[in-house]
């Protein structure tokens, strides 16, 4: 079986009486795509929340690499290749494509803000952003700025940032969100692709592409995995078709 990148064990997050992450054991291992669904309020938000360093949770633990990163933070788990990417978009709208992708590489580099006028003349990070901004077919617009992008085109722009940072696994926030057929179609080619560089633990209500790309989803339903398998697996699964799926699936 492939090796283990990313994985937690028995995370328990309570919000008072809510208990949005319930001893959730998930494991993300090199080269799949891992889908996460759930109904809204199910508990993914506060799951990546805990794997990528935003929130600790009350029990468990989170493993990346080999290590156990649990009490480290986010730009720690950052720097070490964890790659997230966001439900909100979290580019500077203001700055060019190239500007948002180096300040990227500049994370990963993880050299103090103050050296970012140094940073776009120098070659290193400028390759890393160029590399990662023609990885994701969004080399022809470097110099545009990121508000007159569209939707799509931003979204890409999101999974290139990502990219600057050498990546060894993804965590991805509904990258489908808000996109349309055209869209969704790209991204979805370009993450099949992805894979293969970084697996990638992806978060997602579009089931159309949960179901082209997942190699296995996990179902968290109340903050609890109901199940994890193969698509065949969680078709088949008779809590995950009352519980989510309906006799839809
Ligand atoms: N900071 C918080 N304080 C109190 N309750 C919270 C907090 N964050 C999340 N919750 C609760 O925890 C549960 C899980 O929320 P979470 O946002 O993780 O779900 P989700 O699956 O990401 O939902 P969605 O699909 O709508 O984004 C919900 O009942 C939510 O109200």
């Amino acid at each position: 079986m492939a090796e283990v990148v990313l994985s937690t064990r028995g995370i328990t997050k309570r919000f008072g009486a809510v208990t949005a992450s319930e001893d959730i054991s998930l494991d993300l291992r090199a080269g799949e795509i891992h889908a996460v669904i759930g109904p809204n309020g199910a508990g993914k938000s506060t799951l990546i929340a805990q794997i990528c360093g935003g929130l600790a949770p009350d029990a468990g633990r989170v493993e990346f690499l080999g290590r156990d990163v649990t009490a480290r933070p986010v730009r720690a788990r950052a720097r070490m290749g964890l790659a997230r990417t966001f439900q909100i978009s979290a580019l500077a709208m203001e700055d060019t494509v190239l500007q948002n992708a180096l300040l990227g590489a500049l994370g990963a580099s993880g050299r103090p803000w103050r050296f970012l006028r140094g940073v776009l003349t120098e070659r290193s990070l400028r390759d890393r952003a160029e590399a990662a901004l023609a990885r994701v077919g969004l080399d022809d617009v470097a110099a545009v700025r990121t508000a007159e992008l569209s939707h799509g085109q931003r979204r890409l722009l999101e999974v290139a940032v990502a990219l600057t940072l050498a990546p060894r696994a993804f965590v991805m926030d509904e990258p489908m969100a808000g996109l349309g057929s055209e869209g969704s179609e790209r991204l979805t080619t370009l993450l099949g692709s992805l894979r293969r560089e970084a697996p990638i633990l992806l978060v997602e209500h579009d089931m159309d592409a949960v179901f082209a790309l997942a190699d296995r989803v996990s179902v968290l339903v109340y903050g609890r995995v109901i199940a994890t398998g193969t698509l065949d697996e969680i078709r088949a699964d008779p809590a995950v078709r009352e519980a989510y799926l309906g006799d839809a699936a």
